[in-house]
């Protein structure tokens, strides 16, 4: 059983993994142009801890709590680069599921995606709510309790008749070019879509890794205001509190060889960050399990969570009021052609059968305002609205 030189679109890929009851995950990196897919034909998909320098080509998709919710991997064991349209099956892919997957690639189908196993009903998130979440942390941050708390809320939006999941895909991709566009929909768990604006460990093909400390947030008006930005001292505190946490990370695995660039304004999307740039050269350094050492301590980061994590977390999950599920976790390809890229689960939504859950959150400090904290996420949330709209 080779590969099929048919030519074959991520659509018609997508489709079969969902009418398959399969695994799959598109994707597409930040300035490139190339879709790919991976679809696993294996029977589970749940991992634990991951060592991504043992791992096979396949795709993470993990949770902002794995007590909460399974890490989940989606090996490829049929992969699709839509520049070729060629359908590549790894060597190992189990052969009667692969001959079935190709029967379904042959057939019209009308599968939408993957939904997750009945949830409670949402809880009610209301602007008031989340306000009052963020006056007790600033309360608790002036008291010295933390130096920093993001907390994040949740939204639902009904899908229109005419939504599309893979136009809403191609629309992401063609309106955040810088952004890490992705989309997974897992059996039993359920479809994600998002543009990521955040690295959080990625080791290319000259085995350099990188990670970036990413905080601070205002509306990008237009190209001009990159130039001429204006951080307030909140930001740029908020900011150097991610990049202390990313450098004592390196400090605890005694690595001090690196390059720091920033921090510097990035925009994403209708927002602006600031962020700096780390990056080792792994054979320099000698130091192959850099990926997997860091990705363990560095999620989740203060970017996310806080800063010390430990109250930080605490504070979250007893004052949010939801589930972030797998928002402000990670995602990404694994010892693809192109390396392992990560990316921070963020400017995401969850797809149900009628509508969409989005999510956002805000990095809180003693210097915050609660009103500007939930325009903050409104902002954020704009990300996919925009897309929504267009449907
Ligand atoms: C938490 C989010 O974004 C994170 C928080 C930021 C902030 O607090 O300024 C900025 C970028 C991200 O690291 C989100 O998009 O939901």
């Amino acid at each position: 059983m080779g590969n099929r030189t048919l030519s074959y679109t991520i659509e018609e890929v997508f489709k079969a993994a969902v009418a398959g009851n399969r695994a799959v995950a598109v994707w597409r990196l930040p300035e490139s142009e190339k879709l790919q897919v991976c679809v696993s034909l294996q029977s589970g998909h749940e991992v634990g801890q991951p060592h991504l320098e043992q791992s096979p080509f396949g795709f993470l998709f993990c949770p902002f709590q794995p007590q909460d919710h399974p890490n989940i991997f989606i090996k490829a064991d049929v992969y699709l680069d839509d520049a070729s349209g060629a359908v590549i099956a790894a060597p190992d892919a189990p052969l009667a599921a692969l001959e079935q997957f190709y029967v379904l690639l042959s057939q019209p189908l009308t599968a939408l995606w993957h939904l997750p196993p009945p949830m409670p009903p949402a809880s009610e998130q209301t602007a008031a709510n989340y306000i009052k979440a963020v006056a007790d942390a600033i309360e608790a941050l002036q008291q010295g309790e933390m130096e920093k708390v993001v907390l994040s809320r949740n939204t639902r939006q009904e899908l229109t008749e005419d939504f599309d999941l893979l136009q809403a895909f191609k629309k992401l991709q063609q309106t955040y070019p810088r952004a890490f566009v992705s989309l997974v929909s897992v059996p039993g768990l359920g479809t994600w879509l998002g543009a990521s604006p955040e690295i959080l460990v990625s080791i290319d093909q000259q085995n350099h890794f990188r990670t970036v400390a990413l905080a601070g947030t205002q509306p990008a008006a237009n190209a001009e205001s990159v130039a001429s930005a204006i951080w307030r001292q909140k930001e740029i505190e908020e900011q150097a509190m991610v990049e202390r946490y990313i450098l004592s990370c390196f400090k605890k695995l005694r690595l001090r060889e690196y390059s720091e660039v920033g921090p510097r304004t990035v925009v994403a999307g209708n927002l602006m960050h600031l962020r700096t740039d780390f990056k080792v050269d792994l054979e320099e350094v000698d130091f192959p399990t850099l990926g997997s050492d860091m990705l363990q301590l560095l999620h989740p980061t203060s970017a996310v969570c806080g800063l010390p994590k430990e109250p930080a977390l605490a504070f979250i999950l007893a004052s949010e009021g939801y589930d972030r599920s797998y928002y402000s976790g990670y995602l990404g390809p694994v010892n693809s052609g192109a390396g392992t890229h990560l990316y921070v689960n963020l400017r995401c939504m969850q797809l149900l059968a009628t509508e969409a859950i989005l999510y956002a959150g805000a990095g809180i400090t003693a210097a915050s305002t609660p009103e500007h904290e939930w325009y903050e996420t409104e902002h954020k949330m704009q990300t996919m609205t925009h897309i929504l709209q267009q449907f």
